[in-house]
């Protein structure tokens, strides 16, 4: 049977003309529409006729359906559509006008690869042991390969590339080239289990479908799109979704190495996007739908999740950069993206950069502006304040809260309320010891390192080096008795080493000289007597290293030859004996000598240590003896001192010259003193400008125990006081001022350390007493001694009781500078000190105590040395009430009525009663009482009732006085 052309195209629904086209591809001799065509080849015609039309409808229905199945497999596998790598699904090829290459699923395929379609010119039909219905191999187009048991769709028509046919071992159902596609692609790869879908419609670049290795799901470029795109590469075996409609940019898919889930553009991306580098392994999200900028995927050596750009997202986006720490990293980006780059003109870019920017600004401006309404009403994150407070203080011995508060960096309130929680109530300006402090900082976290600051009052002592040490002369003070000779013999001392040419010219009198005999000079401290003696060494000048003690050898040890005695002794300097007037015809040495035995001076002829010199001031005789005593003795004791540093010394004398201003009399202990040196004596400094030696000779310097009078001091130093050579006048200044700072304090702490029987117990627990010392005065010499052997005997193994000196008499200014440089008690036995001695006394802190009955002189001492003293009790008047009538009253006995005529009387007093002038009674008072009421006290010209207990013999015009007993210091 045959049909003409024309009924066939008729049927076929075609113009005549297209019909004999096809029928002449299909080989089909035919001329017009008038020619018959026979029913085999007309079978064929309406065959590949009704094919295109199914293929044109399945085509589009496929479109549509894969945009559902896409969608449903985002949802049911949480897959989004785009390009993906690593992937086991299906694989869909180029699209619709792909007009390059596409790779097609490989061997391994099980799916139904669509062939080549006609116009394809190189396409290989099913290959061998392909089960399912395959379209036939195309011109030019390799169909499935070996091992293919799909259906395959050849190239389609239009198709003009080379495509290649699913491979062997293929599985899947490859979708070939699509009508309009002109380029190269290739099929899935030998391995490919997927189900690949291939270049669609209006695909026209070039598609390289998944590699060989692939087993995931990949779905190629899309429709519409018109760029590059290169499907997943060797080695991806995740998820990949290629470009989708709308996408006309180039896209470069997951690379070598890839492992992850790629999401490629998506619809409505316009860009350029490449897709996860070689090295890639993790999840990388493309741009999203919206995005029209260039988006550049994971970088070489990328391990991690990344996430391209989102929805409405239109500007450029970098993916995630290598990291040098990262593997793959160095490794080159393909060539693909140098192409991309040089594809891209910096116009382009410049401008999707400005876009991208504004519209950024516009956003944060815009969220900028929905925050700060709300703004002062959010909660400000919390600042974490760094705590800079300091851990670690360093203070003094007292510090004030504020100042403490300062170091430690803190409120003072807040160190008054840690404070107040340890039970100080503290003011800011508070002065608080180290202990309190420290506590207070603990308290607080804060640790406190007390450090004494040094005063500048104090010029620091500077050690000398024992080798540098060399002899000085002896200073020595001559002492004794009232009219012994003192003066004479100094004056004998002083003429006697006086050369003739000197002799004129001896006119100064500095209170101190020096001497020279046979090469070796003696200082001497041209005083007379122990007040100087005494009086320095209260200011705690130890001046003298010799004392001579002249004894007249016609009179004998008088008592300030005991208390020169005891002065020395007190003062551990050694005595040599001038026993003088031998020139006297009464003198009587050996009786002298005796005398010296019973106060502890044994001369050496009779087997002590002490040297005894017969000598006559008057006849200067054996003057020199006394001088070689003396070096003897200064010998033995080894005096050194180094001359080669800064001098220091103590001041001997000082007085305000009208001429001269302060001028002081300085004895050199150290060091040597230079005119133009800067001095500080006490609280007086300044730069020496002269200096005077004991002849008044002017004079440069002056070594070790050398007296001189200097000039040049701001103001006249006392007595005692010690001075010493800084470096300049600045630090002079700053260290007198400091001084006279302290100077205020230390007066007032004056008294502090010295001993008296109610604090004697204390000091000897704390160890600090060893020694009570003790000067007994009183108006025999018998009670003395009775005295001094009482209290000796009172000594313990904790102390020991040493009267260091005992004389008849009033209590004198001696006693009390003895007393006050020796830290010694004075009992007055019988006898008393004037007002001006209680104020000395008070004034050097020393105890006084009076006593009539040596009984309770010892009884006292002993008592404060075993802590048990008691108090003394002084009795307080209050007032005095005059009795005007007596009742007797039953049971009550009897009640005086009184008028109160002094002062007050008070229930709780105790009362007296003084009947002309004695006193009959004392006692308690029993009731006290106005009118009927019991009161507690009754004023004066009030009248009252008082009885008195267990005391009934009162009578009319009798005085009763009321008193109470204070507790007091015993001081007297
Ligand atoms: N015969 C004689 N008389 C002497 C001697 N020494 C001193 N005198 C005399 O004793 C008297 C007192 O001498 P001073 O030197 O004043 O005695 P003093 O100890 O300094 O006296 P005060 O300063 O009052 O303590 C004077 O009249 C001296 O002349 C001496 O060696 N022989």
């Amino acid at each position: 049977m045959s049909i003409r052309v024309h009924e066939l195209a008729k049927e076929l629904n075609f113009s005549s003309k297209e019909i004999i086209s096809r029928l002449l591809a299909l080989g089909t001799d035919v001329k017009n529409h008038l020619s018959t065509v026979d029913e085999k080849d007309a079978d064929r015609l309406r065959g590949q006729m009704k094919g295109k039309e199914i293929n044109l409808d399945h085509s589009e229905r496929k479109n549509s359906e894969d945009i559902k199945q896409n969608s449903s497999e985002t949802v049911q596998e949480g897959r989004t559509p785009e390009t993906r790598h690593g992937t086991e699904g299906r694989p869909q090829g180029s699209r619709v006008g792909t007009d390059g290459r596409t790779s097609t699923p490989r061997s391994v395929s099980q799916g139904q690869p669509q062939g080549s379609r006609p116009s394809a010119q190189t396409n290989q039909g099913p290959r061998p042991n392909t089960p399912g219905p395959s379209q036939g191999a195309r011109t030019g187009a390799q169909g499935p390969r070996p091992g293919y048991q799909g259906q395959p769709s050849g190239p389609r028509p239009g198709y003009q590339g080379q495509s290649q046919g699913p491979r062997p071992g293929y599985q899947g159902q490859p979708q070939g080239p699509r009508p309009g596609y002109q380029g190269q692609s290739q099929g899935p790869r030998p391995g490919y289990q997927g189900q690949p879908q291939g270049p669609r419609p209006g695909y026209q670049g070039q598609s390289q479908g998944p590699r060989p290795g692939y087993q995931g799901q990949s779905q190629g470029p899309r429709p519409g799109y018109q760029g590059q795109s290169q499907g997943p590469r060797p080695g991806y075996q995740g998820q990949s979704q290629g470009p989708r409609p709308g996408y006309q940019g180039q896209s470069q898919g997951p690379r070598p190495g890839y492992q992850g889930q790629s999401q490629g553009p998506r619809p409505g991306y316009q860009g350029q996007s490449q897709g996860p580098r070689p090295g890639y392994q993790g999840q990388s999200q493309g741009p999203r739908p919206g995005y029209q900028g260039q988006s550049q995927g994971p970088r070489p050596g990328y391990q991690g999740q990344s996430q391209g750009p989102r929805p409405g997202y239109q500007g450029q986006s970098q993916g995630s950069r290598p990291s040098p720490a990262r593997a793959g990293a160095g490794v080159p980006q393909a060539p693909a993206i140098a192409e991309q780059v040089k594809r891209q003109t910096p116009a382009t870019k410049k401008a999707q950069d400005k876009a991208y920017e504004r519209k950024r600004e516009m956003e944060k401006e815009r969220e900028n502006a929905l925050r700060a309404p709300h703004k002062r009403f959010q909660k400000q994150p919390k600042k974490e304040v760094k705590d800079t407070s300091p851990k670690h203080i360093v203070i003094q011995e007292s510090i004030s809260v504020q100042d403490l508060a300062l170091k430690m960096s803190r409120k003072a309130g807040e160190l008054i309320k840690h404070l107040m929680n340890l039970g100080v109530m503290a003011t800011i300006n508070q002065e608080l010891d180290s202990e309190t402090a420290t506590i207070l900082a603990n308290e607080m976290g804060v640790t406190v390192e007390i450090k004494a600051e040094k005063s500048l009052a104090v010029i620091e002592e500077i050690e000398d080096d024992p080798k540098d040490l060399a002899f000085r002369p002896p200073v020595v003070t001559v002492m004794g008795h009232v009219d012994h000779g003192k003066t004479s013999l100094l004056d004998a001392i002083r003429t006697t080493n006086v050369t003739s040419s000197e002799a004129g010219g001896i006119t100064q009198h500095i209170g101190a000289y020096q001497v020279e005999i046979k090469g070796q000079k003696i200082t001497f401290l041209d005083t007379p007597g122990h007040e100087a003696f005494t009086a320095m060494r209260a200011r705690g000048a130890q001046v003298t290293d010799i004392a001579v003690l002249v004894v007249a050898a016609d009179d004998g040890v008088m008592p300030q030859t005991v208390e020169a005695i005891n002065h020395a002794k007190a003062a551990e300097v050694p005595i040599i004996v001038a026993i003088n007037k031998i020139d006297k015809e009464n003198a009587t040495p050996e009786r002298v000598k005796q005398e010296l035995t019973e106060y502890g001076l044994v001369v050496e002829e009779w087997g002590g240590d002490t040297i005894a010199v017969p000598v006559s001031a008057k006849s200067k005789v054996n003057i020199e003896q006394l001088l070689e005593m003396i070096l003897l003795v200064a010998e033995v004791r080894e005096l050194k001192a180094n001359p080669n540093r800064p001098a220091a010394g103590t001041v001997i004398e000082a007085e305000l010259d009208k001429g001269k201003g302060p001028i002081a009399t300085v004895l050199v202990s150290k060091g040597t003193l230079n005119v133009g040196d800067v001095a500080v004596a006490g609280c007086a400094f300044g730069k020496i400008r002269a200096m005077l030696d004991d002849k008044g000779r002017r004079v440069k310097k002056a070594g070790p125990a050398m007296p001189v009078e200097i000039q040049g001091l701001s103001e006249v130093p006392e007595a005692g006081e010690p001075f010493s050579v800084v470096a300049d006048e600045k630090l002079a200044r700053q260290i007198t001022s400091a001084r006279t700072a302290v100077r205020k304090v230390e007066e007032s702490k004056r008294t502090v350390g010295k001993v008296s029987l109610e604090d004697l117990f204390d000091k000897i627990k704390e160890g600090e007493i060893k020694e009570l010392n003790i000067i007994i005065k009183a108006d025999v010499q018998g009670s003395v001694e009775a005295l001094r052997q009482s209290l000796v005997r009172l000594s313990t193994d904790e102390v020991r009781v040493n009267p260091i000196h005992g004389g008849v008499g009033a209590i004198n200014e001696n006693d009390i500078m003895l007393a006050s440089a020796s830290n010694a008690i004075i009992i007055g036995f019988n006898v008393r000190a004037d007002s001006n001695m209680k104020a000395t006394a008070d004034l050097e802190g020393v105890d006084l105590r009076f006593y009539r009955v040596i009984y309770d002189a010892i009884e006292d001492v002993k008592a404060a040395m075993t802590g048990l003293l008691d108090p003394t009790f002084k009795e307080v008047v209050l007032g005095r009430a005059e009795v005007r009538q007596v009742f007797k009253v039953p049971k009550a006995g009897t009640v005086a009525g009184c008028l109160v005529t002094e002062g007050k009387i008070l229930r709780s007093a105790k009362v007296r009663v003084i009947r002309d002038s004695i006193v009959i009674h004392e006692g308690e008072m029993e009731s006290l009482r106005r009118f009927k009421d019991d009161v507690k006290e009754v004023l004066e010209s009030f009248e009252c009732g008082i009885g008195i207990e267990k005391y009934n013999d009162l009578k009319e015009g009798d005085i009763i006085e009321a008193f109470t007993l204070e507790e007091e210091k015993r001081t007297l």
